[in-house]
């Protein structure tokens, strides 16, 4: 069995990546690349799940940004038998929502959060799969804070350095590949 280090150097190697896309001058990394290899995708579930039980004190909620945050998030909540609640881009979510809007690398959205969906003061682990400028994580953190909760960790696959997006999220990152 590989360590983690060998685990994420194969992750590493089988990220595709996409000048000019979807807009000229970002270089797009495509998570999806390493789920069409299956042995490669339960490495990276494998990996995700260990390190989200190492963190303390225990999360109790698992959270994720639509839609490529959804390909991990719960996978993650299944494992650690904690429920899975979604942060969906805007108009998606039926009942009563909490909304928020923000800048990210290639354009501007809106996120949107259930009203009742997190408990006061849950930890919650917030899963994407990259972080650029840092745009889409904090207005999911501050969604969760919001909804009540506390948005103790996020975790990302990819983190691309020189945009400095952490310095943006006043919350605990964990990111496993650094660009
Ligand atoms: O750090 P930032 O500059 O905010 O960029 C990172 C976000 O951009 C991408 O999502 P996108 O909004 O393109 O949505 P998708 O998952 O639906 O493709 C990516 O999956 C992150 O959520
Ligand atoms: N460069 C990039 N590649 C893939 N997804 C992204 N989301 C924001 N910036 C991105």
């Amino acid at each position: 069995m590989a360590n983690r280090q060998e685990q994420l150097n194969l992750i590493r190697e089988n990220i595709a990546s996409y000048p000019d896309f979807p807009k000229k001058g970002i270089l797009f990394w495509d998570i999806f690349s390493v789920l069409q290899n299956p042995v490669l995708f339960h490495t990276l579930k494998d990996v995700l799940i260990q390190i989200a039980r190492e963190i303390t004190p225990p999360i109790e909620c698992v959270s994720a940004l639509d839609a490529r945050g959804f390909l991990f998030g719960p996978l993650i909540a299944l494992d650690l038998n904690i429920p899975f609640v979604p942060i969906r881009k805007k108009g998606k979510l039926p009942g009563e929502v909490l909304t928020v809007s923000y800048s990210k690398e290639y354009g501007e959205d809106t996120l949107e959060l259930q009203l009742g969906s997190i408990k006061k003061g849950q930890r919650v682990l917030l899963v994407d799969d990259l972080l650029a400028t840092g745009g889409s994580l904090a207005c999911g953190c501050e969604l969760i804070k919001k909804a009540g909760g506390d948005p103790a960790t996020c975790l990302v696959i990819i983190e691309l350095e020189d945009l400095k997006g952490r310095e943006n999220i006043p919350h605990n990152i964990i990111s496993l590949l650094k660009f």
